[in-house]
Order: structure tokens, then C-alpha cells, then sequence
């Protein structure tokens, strides 16, 4: 008390304002900071506000989060757990990767392709506009720092594009990010191709840091992508050589996977220079 009254009243009441400004501008930041909504804990609603059929078995889910700035706050390349019920109204719960990334506010999507006996395909078929999805997460291992790799190299099939199409965005999107990518996509035919244009559009707008390389099992006429299976070839043609600044990243059906690894340790990537989702 003694120290308190020996000091200039000036001082002191200058000290005040500062620490009330400090604690304001303070309070705003973290105000200014967007909810997030996603508990890795328990189980959370989200509301199905628009749903657009993409092919015969494959559609688009936009989710509605509960105030327009609010973000779902998944990190780059990680997922989420959904669970639903089958045909038999057995619980079942599935991961996913949403097609959207924080910066989307409000709202967040899942492209789903739905097999025809898949359990959890049933649930997302039958799913109208205004049901409620139970989502968990954030889920993976795969964690991304701009610049910790000086390019990936991506290997998907099917569905598997997703958390790819997920980190390509978050890396283009990010003008101080200068990441290259480089993707092989497979599918076994034309129409089975998911997020064709999105991914079109990304290879138009960022040409020296995106490239695509479509593959498919049963080709159109007219092709000039790939043709079968994604060979070592391909790899070696379309993807980063080993290097330590690299990563190769894979997500495809398990036989995919499988195939992809042996090609890769084949020419001679080292463990630590890849990653499957
Ligand atoms: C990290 C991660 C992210 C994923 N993200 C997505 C996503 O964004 N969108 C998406 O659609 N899927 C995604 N998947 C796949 C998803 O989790 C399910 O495996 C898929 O939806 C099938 O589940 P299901 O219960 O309907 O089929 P299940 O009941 O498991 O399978 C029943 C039958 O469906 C067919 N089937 C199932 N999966 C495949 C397959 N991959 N290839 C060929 N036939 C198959 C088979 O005939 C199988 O016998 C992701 C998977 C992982 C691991």
C-alpha cells in the first residue's frame, strides 16, 4: 500500500487505462475468433439443409452449423466419425472428410458415394434435406504445416479424393504456401470420377503448382489420361522422385492401397516419405 501511495496519481491512473485497453482489445480478439463446433467427445447434430445428386450413386450433403460464422474447426486432412443406421437399423459409424475447409463459414459438405449394399450408404441415401447428421471428430493422424514438404504426391481412388482434394485446396488456397502437388486419380470409369470439376478448376487457376493425372479401368473413346491400373510407370512419370522434401500420400479401396505401397517401395520411397489416410 505504502509502494501504491508513494507513486504519481497520473501514473497510476495512466496504468489503469492501459491495463483496461489491454483487457478490451483482448476481449475483442478472442471474441472475433469463429466458434467452433466439432467435439471430438461426443456426438453433434448437424442439420442437412441441401443435398445435390452428383451421378446415379453419388451426392453432395451440405450441413448447416448453428450460426452462419461458425466453423466445424477440422484441421487439413483430418476427419470425421458419422454415425447412422443401416438397412437393418443397426448403429453404424463411418469416417468421412468434408470438401470444405474452415475458411468456408457456416456450413460444411460431404461428397458421398453410396454403395448399393454399403451400410452406411443406406443411411446417407436415405437422408432428406432438414434430417439431422451425427457427426464426432476431428479424427487422423495427418497434421500439415505450409512448407514442411516441398511437394506431395498424391495417389487416390475413388472416394479416396476427398481428404486429397481437401489438402490440395488448403495448399493452393494459401497464397504464402508455395507447395507443389501432384495427383494421380483412378477410378474405374469416366463417370465415377468425383469432384471432376472442382478439380479441374484448381489445375486451370493454380498451373505450376497443381497437376492431375486422371486413370481409368474403362476408358471413353476418346482418353487422354491414364489407362488401367495405376502402374509404377505412372508414378515415376507423374509424381515427385524420392527425396527427403517429399511426401507421397495415399487413400483408395484396401487392394489400391495395397498395390500402390509395393510400387512405391519399389522405386524406392523410403517409409518416412509416405502417408495413408
Ligand atoms: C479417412 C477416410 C475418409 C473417407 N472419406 C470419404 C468421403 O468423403 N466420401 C465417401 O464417400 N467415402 C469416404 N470414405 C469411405 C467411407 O468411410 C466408407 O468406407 C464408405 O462410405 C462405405 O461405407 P458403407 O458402410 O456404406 O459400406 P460397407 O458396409 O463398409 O461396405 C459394403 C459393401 O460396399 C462396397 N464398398 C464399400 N466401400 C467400398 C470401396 N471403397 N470401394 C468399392 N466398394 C466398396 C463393397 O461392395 C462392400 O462389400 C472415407 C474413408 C476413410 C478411411
Amino acid at each position: 500500500m505504502d509502494f501504491l501511495e508513494s507513486l504519481d496519481p497520473q501514473i497510476l491512473v495512466g496504468a489503469a487505462v492501459a491495463v483496461v485497453v489491454i483487457a478490451a482489445v483482448a476481449y475483442l480478439f478472442s471474441s472475433k475468433k469463429p466458434k467452433v463446433y466439432l467435439d471430438p467427445e461426443n456426438f453433434k447434430d448437424f442439420k442437412l439443409v441441401k443435398r445435390t445428386q452428383l451421378s446415379h450413386n453419388v451426392a453432395k450433403f451440405k450441413f448447416e452449423l448453428p450460426t452462419p460464422t461458425a466453423v466445424l474447426g477440422l484441421p487439413i486432412g483430418q476427419h470425421i466419425s458419422c454415425r447412422g443406421k443401416d438397412a437393418q437399423g443397426e448403429e453404424i459409424i463411418k469416417p468421412y472428410t468434408p470438401t470444405t475447409l474452415d475458411s468456408d463459414v457456416g456450413y460444411f459438405e460431404l461428397v458421398i458415394k453410396m454403395y448399393p449394399q454399403g451400410r452406411m450408404s443406406h443411411h446417407f441415401r436415405e437422408m432428406r434435406v432438414g434430417d439431422h447428421l451425427a457427426v464426432k471428430g476431428p479424427k487422423g493422424r495427418f497434421k500439415y504445416q505450409p512448407g514442411q514438404v516441398r511437394a506431395f504426391g498424391m495417389l487416390a481412388g475413388g472416394s479416396g479424393i476427398t481428404p486429397m482434394f481437401q489438402v490440395a485446396r488448403a495448399i493452393l488456397e494459401n497464397p504464402k504456401d508455395k507447395t507443389k502437388v501432384h495427383l494421380i486419380y483412378a477410378n474405374v470409369t469416366y463417370e465415377d470420377i468425383l469432384l471432376m470439376e472442382e478439380l479441374d478448376g484448381l489445375a486451370r487457376n493454380y498451373p505450376d503448382r497443381f497437376k492431375i493425372y486422371y486413370v481409368l479401368n474403362q476408358p471413353p473413346e476418346v482418353w487422354d489420361g491414364g489407362v488401367g491400373f495405376v502402374s509404377k510407370e505412372m508414378i515415376q512419370e507423374q509424381l515427385p522422385a524420392p527425396a527427403h522434401d517429399i511426401q507421397i500420400l495415399r487413400c483408395g479401396p484396401p487392394p489400391m492401397n495395397k498395390a500402390m505401397a509395393g510400387h512405391l517401395e519399389a522405386l524406392g520411397y523410403a517409409p518416412e516419405m509416405q502417408f495413408q489416410f
